[in-house]
Parts: C-alpha cells; structure tokens; sequence
C-alpha cells in the first residue's frame, strides 16, 4: 500500500476524546447508530443518484456488519454512494471533527448526559468512544474514483492510502480498544440494532442473515392497515403484555412531519401515569423511551412510536422543550389522542364505555395537565352512577347529570369514593331521587377539586354523600319541635343532649334530624372542606388518614330505635342501658366511615354482647 497522504486534523481542542469518552461513557452504544445511520444515509443518497440518471444499476442495498473476535474488529460496511479522497477530507476531517468540537465546546463542564438528546451530533466521530483505531475504506460512485483509506488512532494525526476496497461504498472498521469487547459480541449487535435500528428501511446483516424489522407500520398508510396488523406490531414493540384497546395512527407532513402509532394499553389503576412507554424515533432512528420533552407528559402512559424529522435533537433538553415546533408537535399528537377519544366515544360508546375503567385515569391526568387537552376531551368524561349494576353499568357526563337533575340538585354534585361503606348514604339521596356519581379512584380528591376551579363561573360543588344533609332529605318533624314547659327545650334538643351526656365528646357535634328514611338510626356527616384539606394534609406528609374529629352525629328521629331509646330515657328506668345503646349507635355509624383501632374494637365487640345479654335476660 503507498501512503498518499499524512497530515494532522485542525481543531482547536488538545485531546478531546478523553473528554469525550469520559463524558459519554455510559452511553457508548450510540456508536453503532450512527455508523448504521450513516451507512443507510449513503444508500439513500446513491439512490438519489440513480433516479437522477447519474449511474445506471445500483446494486440491491445493504448493510453488512462483520465481528471479528481474533482481530477485534468490528466493520460496518455499505453498498453506498461512497467518498473520494476530497470528501474524506472534507466530511470526516473537518465535518465530523469539527462537529465533534463543537459539541465538546457546547458541553463542556455541563452534564453531558443530560445536555443531548441521545447524543446526537456526535456522529461518525462516536466510534472512538470504544476503538482504539478507526480505518475507512470507501469508493466513491463518481466515474474515475479511486478507493481510499483512512486511518486515525484517536489522536489528531490521520493518514490516507489507497485502499483494495473494488466496489462502491464504505466499510468503516473498528479496532475495539480493550475495555469494549463486549462489541465483539453477535448478541450484544444483534440487541443494539434491534434497539436502535430496527426500523431503518434497509437490511441489516450479521453473519449473512438480516437482523433488523425493516418496515415501520407508522410508515404505512392507515388505509392499508387491518387491525391486525396493529396489534401484531404492539406484540413486537411490547412482547408478553396483554393486547392494547385501540390505537390511534398519526400520518401528517405539513406543517411539520409526524409519523407514529400510540396504543392505549390496559392500564392497571394503580400505575403510574407519569412513567413512560413511548418511543420516539427521528427518520426511523430510535432516539429514546419516554421523551418527555418531546411527548406531552400526561400522553405517556400510552405506548408506541413518535417519529418525526422535525424534531432538532442535537440541543439541550432545554432548548428542546422551549423550541415552538417541538411544542406544536406536542400538541398536534395530543389532539390526534382526543379525536380518537371523541371518536370512539360518538361512534362506539359501547366499547368506550368498557374501556373507561383503563383510560380514565389517563384522560383525568391529561385534563389536568393540560388546558388544551380539557377542551378537547371535557364533554367525554363519564362517571359511573352509584347503584348502577356492576355488570352493565351506567355512566353521566358532568353536563347530562346536572341537567338531569336540575330541579333538585342546584348544581350540586353529589358523589360517593366508596359504594359499600357509603351505601347507607348513598340510599338515602337516591330514595329522594338525588342522583349519586362515583369517584373511586386515587386521582379523584383531585380531579373534583380541579372541575369545581374550571366550572368556578358555572357554581357547581362537588359534595360528597356524608359532607352534608341536603334539605330535601329531612322532613319537617313538627312534633320534635314542640317546647317542654316543664324543661322549656324541645324533644330534639333533649335527644341531642342525652347522646352528648352519654357519649361525652367535646369536638362531636349531635344533631337530631328526621330523615325520610328510615334505613338507619343515625349517621356521621364529615364537613367537605375539613376533610379534603385533612385529605391533602395526610397526602403530602405521606401519613395515613385520620379520622376527623369534627364530625356530626345525626340521629335520626325517624327512626324506631331512636324513638325507643328516647322512651326508654324518660322513663328513667335503666340509665346505664340507655348510655351503653347511645354509644353503641354511635359506633354503628362511625364504623362505616373509618377502622376502628384495637381497643375500640374490643370495646365495641364487649358492647355489643352486652346489649345482647341484656336482652336475653328473663325479666
Ligand atoms: N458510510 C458513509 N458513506 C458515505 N459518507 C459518509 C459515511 N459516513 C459518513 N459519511 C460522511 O461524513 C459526514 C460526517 O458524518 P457524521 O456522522 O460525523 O455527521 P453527519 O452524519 O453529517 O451528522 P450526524 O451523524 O450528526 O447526524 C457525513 O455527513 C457524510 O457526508
């Protein structure tokens, strides 16, 4: 081989590849995108050629990657449009090393890792992150080209000989430096191109045969796509997971290009909506899971791909996120979710409404999270009706519960978070026809908070079934009124004093009310305030949820045991008895809103068979 030519690379920084290296460590893999990302560069652009007339018969594309352990090398060859001596000179010499310097002079003393998106803009420059000598042998596809080679050890010395490479195209091949033999590893390849090249449109070979997928569905025009072919391109993305419920395909390419496929998967109610699954990609690139930046927050517990060419990924994180195309990108992806949503909601609410118990959680994250996707989704957000039947349940919209229940609610909501505990309750406004919506899940305490500050203008509360006695459920009770000339107190006000006696608690306030039911003796109403602001307080000191203190103890006068033991009082007979059933009302009604400790647990079970005793006992 005659050396053509030595020389030394321009730049302007003294050793940075330790710099380099260093900053980049943990993210060395990248090498091997860019140079497959490279390589299909330069198919497509021979490609470019060919069309233009300027070679007649390109060869059938590849890129053929070549482990060899005894030598330690690693090459990655192509079938491309090649270089001639000039453009080695221009591209790598200055291009790829100038970029090289730029980034380190961009980055330096910064965190790296956090400074790039998948570090790109490292390039070609990123395979001496793991070799100690990096050789080029390329042949241009201009007529009369000679190949070349090139060879640098990671210093700013290179050299440029003729090269035994016949065909057109480049080989970069690397000399793996001693620490990096896991490169030399057909299963440590074979994982990286599925991770990161995947989808490049050109077969990638190892050992003669093809390792990556190729065909991107995103790609496809959604017209020609069955639902099959979604769910078998989830399984490939998602391997072991149970089926996604729809999807949604986004095809635009103006006024920037976005290209992917999110699928909602069955989402567990205890997940974590803000730990993501989608993949974004650039030009069929994998660039990154959960691109935050890129991707609206709340859009992240969906899954699938993002592509877009758009997308500058060679800034900061922080660039990114203040960049306007990148944030329009953001919300155009969003707004394609919402249409789905509406879509599936108008043309199929059947399954919609199957599927709300997984995307609920979802949709009320991404209202809250963002001003624009509330607007598009606020008029499709369903509640489950308390009562309905578990097996075909029945669900309101905000807006189709308020106008159904006009009359008589006044813009209230009233709401249930726990149908069993709160069923006493829940019979009581539904026995009135006060309709009653759950709200069940952890984001909910939240989420009514959040429509009462965006339905501010509107009035409408959120109330939940134990916060307070709507007037509609008490009956005037004329008699309980009457003033007793002998004690000059009324027979509610003598009630109310005989269960504060017997009860003895300072912070319980006692009411005495005539409900027009008669399913239970007595009831604790919890002020809806205090308690979500106890709620809050317990969420943000990550402490468990007390029992409020300030609580009502409503006696129900309508109801037979209440007026028995109020007899029972007056006749003066069997005072401790009266105590002991006062009490014992108390717990009957606490215990549904709250887990009694264990000492009030024994007392309540020793109560209890007391009164039972006692009403065993032969007279
Ligand atoms: N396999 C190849 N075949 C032909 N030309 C190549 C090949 N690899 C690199 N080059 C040339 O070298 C240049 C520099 O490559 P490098 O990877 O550093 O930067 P880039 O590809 O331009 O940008 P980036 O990788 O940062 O997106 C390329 O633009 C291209 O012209």
């Amino acid at each position: 081989m005659t050396m053509l030519e030595q020389g030394s690379i321009t730049i302007h920084t003294e050793n940075i590849f330790p710099i380099i290296k260093q900053s980049l460590y943990s993210d060395r893999e990248i090498f091997l995108r860019e140079l497959v990302s490279n390589a299909a560069d330069a198919i497509a652009k021979l490609k470019m050629a060919s069309f233009a007339g300027e070679l007649s018969d390109p060869p059938e594309p590849e890129i053929v990657i070549t482990l060899d352990k005894e030598a330690k090398t690693l090459a990655v060859a192509d079938n491309g449009i090649g270089m001639t001596a000039e453009e080695v000179k221009k591209y790598i010499n200055q291009v790829a090393f100038s970029s090289a310097e730029e980034f380190i002079h961009k980055y330096k003393g910064k965190e790296a890792e956090q400074a790039i998106i998948g570090h790109f803009g490292l390039g070609f420059y990123s395979s001496f992150m793991v070799s100690r000598r990096v050789e080029i042998d390329t042949l241009s596809y201009k007529p009369g080209s000679t190949a070349v080679n090139w060879a640098c050890d990671g210093t700013t010395a290179f050299t440029l000989s003729d090269s035994e490479r016949a065909s057109i195209g480049t080989t970069v091949t690397l000399h793996i430096a001693p620490d990096n033999e896991e490169y030399l590893e057909p299963s440590r390849i074979r994982e990286l191109i599925r991770k990161y090249c995947d989808f490049i449109p050109v077969p990638i070979k190892l050992n003669g045969e093809v390792i990556n997928k190729q065909k991107p569905l995103w790609r496809t025009s959604p017209s020609e796509l069955k639902d099959e072919d979604y769910l078998e391109f989830y399984r490939y993305l998602y391997p072991f997971q149970e089926d996604p419920h729809f999807w949604v395909h986004i095809n635009t390419d103006y006024p920037f290009i976005v290209q992917g496929i999110l699928y909602f998967p069955k989402l567990r109610p205890d997940i974590d909506p803000t730990k993501g699954q989608v993949k974004l990609f650039c030009n069929q690139v994998f660039v990154q899971d959960n691109c935050e930046e890129v991707i609206p927050k709340f859009l992240l517990p969906l899954r699938g791909a993002i592509d877009s060419p758009d997308i500058p990924l060679n800034v900061s994180r922080s660039f990114l996120q203040n960049d306007r195309t990148v944030r329009r990108i953001g919300d155009h992806v969003a707004k394609k979710v919402a249409d789905r949503l509406n879509e599936l909601y108008t043309e199929d609410y059947e399954k919609y409404v199957k599927v709300w118990p997984d995307i609920s959680l979802f949709m009320k994250f991404g209202a809250m999270n963002s001003d624009k996707f509330f607007a598009q989704i606020k008029d499709i957000l369903i509640f489950r009706l308390a009562g309905s039947p578990a097996d075909k349940p029945e669900y309101l919209t905000l807006q189709s519960y308020l106008e159904r229940t006009r009359e008589k609610q006044n813009k209230r909501v009233y709401y249930a978070t726990d149908e069993a505990a709160q069923s006493a309750y829940i019979d009581l406004h539904r026995s009135q026809g006060l309709e009653v919506l759950m709200l069940d899940s952890w984001i909910d305490s939240h989420f009514s908070s959040f429509l009462e500050r965006e339905y501010k203008e509107d009035g409408i509360q959120f109330k939940r079934v134990d916060s307070e006695l709507d007037e509609t459920l008490v009956d005037k009770d004329k008699a309980a009124e009457i003033v007793d000339p002998v004690s000059n107190k009324t027979r509610s006000e003598k009630l109310v004093d005989l269960f504060k006696q017997a009860l003895g608690k300072d912070k319980l306030q006692v009411k005495a009310e005539a409900l027009k039911s008669e399913s239970v003796p007595a009831m604790i109403l919890l002020p809806e305030a205090l308690r979500r602001l106890q709620e809050l307080n317990a969420m943000m000191q990550q402490k468990p949820l007390e029992f409020l203190e300030e609580h009502t103890l409503i006696l129900n006068t309508a109801h037979p045991l209440v007026q028995n033991l109020q007899a029972l009082a007056e006749e003066g007979r069997d005072p401790d008895l009266v105590t002991l059933i006062c009490n014992h009302i108390y717990d009957l009604a606490l215990i549904t809103q709250k887990s009694f400790d264990p000492a009030s647990a024994r007392a309540f079970v020793q109560r209890s068979n007391e009164v039972l005793t006692r009403l065993t006992r032969r007279q």
